[in-house]
């Protein structure tokens, strides 16, 4: 564990999936105490039942939340973050804040926080929730230097962090952020494709989960070209190329490229 994120106290202001997957991740690893973290939501109640589960403290107010935090991670909707800042924009200023919003770059921060606050617009996805999460984050940030270090020892026990230009924070997003629920469409796929041909379905789920996990993995380690990877399991005349000529002549990659376009607006 590093000494500067084991100190930290971390706020989120909004506790729903987000930003409990990333709570979750950090306690589970071990990479900072539920002690240590600081959270406020839109209903109480249901927020002190899941703040309980991972011994995080809840608190009523995203005053509360600053005022005990180094870090605050803002959580909430897109469209809400203006809200939730204006009542703490000033006690805001002396931390670094962390933005998880789906479209909310340094320039729009520095339109709504005080001047000279510290922050750093990144897109986390829900698999830190496992330690095995992507950050990807705006080069243009205003975190100091022992901020940037302790934010990059933290998330990075949990999550691969890369660093884009603000223009590409909106595509890592559809790529890393959005990915997961793609990933997941795919796995339930080929777990009804198992379950067709007789494969009891959790069989056919946890060979379909371990292949991506496996594949991915192989891919971070070693750095092999994608289409090389896929040509080492295509045997001349074997089984593998019939799936890939079927997948090609129904547009599967034309498919995926169309996905990420709808998101980007095209
Ligand atoms: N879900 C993902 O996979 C994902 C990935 C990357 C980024 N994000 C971003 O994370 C943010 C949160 O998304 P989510 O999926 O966790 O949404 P969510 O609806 O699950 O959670 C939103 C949280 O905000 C709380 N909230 C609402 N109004 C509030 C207020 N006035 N003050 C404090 N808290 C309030 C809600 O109670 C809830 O806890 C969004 O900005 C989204 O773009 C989400
Ligand atoms: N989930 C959020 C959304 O769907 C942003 C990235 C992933 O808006």
């Amino acid at each position: 564990m590093a000494d500067t994120a084991s100190s930290i106290e971390l706020g989120f202001i909004g506790f729903g999936n987000m930003a409990q997957a990333m709570a979750q991740g950090l306690v589970n690893s071990g990479a900072l105490s539920g002690e240590h973290i600081h959270a406020c939501a839109g209903h109480f109640d249901k927020l002190q039942a899941t703040a309980e589960k991972l011994g995080v403290h809840a608190h009523r107010e995203a005053a509360e939340v600053v005022e005990a935090s180094d870090f605050v991670v803002l959580a909430v909707k897109p469209y809400l973050i203006e809200q939730v800042v204006e009542p703490v924009r000033e006690t805001l200023a002396g931390k670094a804040v962390i933005s998880v919003a789906a479209g909310r770059d340094f320039a729009f921060y520095e339109g709504i926080l005080a001047p000279n606050s510290h922050h750093l617009s990144t897109i986390p996805n829900t698999p830190i929730a496992v330690g095995a999460g992507v950050v990807a984050c705006e080069q243009r940030h205003s975190l100091t230097d022992e901020q940037l270090q302790t934010f990059e020892n933290l998330f990075g026990q949990i999550a691969l962090i890369e660093w884009v230009d603000g223009k590409l924070l909106s595509t890592a997003s559809s790529i890393a952020g959005c990915g997961p629920a793609f990933a997941a469409m795919f796995l339930e796929a080929l777990g009804d494709a198992g379950v067709k041909h007789g494969l009891p379905r959790q069989t056919a789920y946890r060979l379909a989960a371990q292949m991506m996990m496996g594949t991915s993995k192989l891919y971070l380690e070693t750095g092999t070209h994608p289409g090389a990877m896929k040509d080492a399991v295509c045997s001349p005349g074997g089984t593998t190329i019939k799936g890939v000529a079927a997948l090609e002549k129904d547009g599967f990659r034309g498919t995926v490229i169309d996905a990420i376009d709808a998101i980007e607006g095209e």
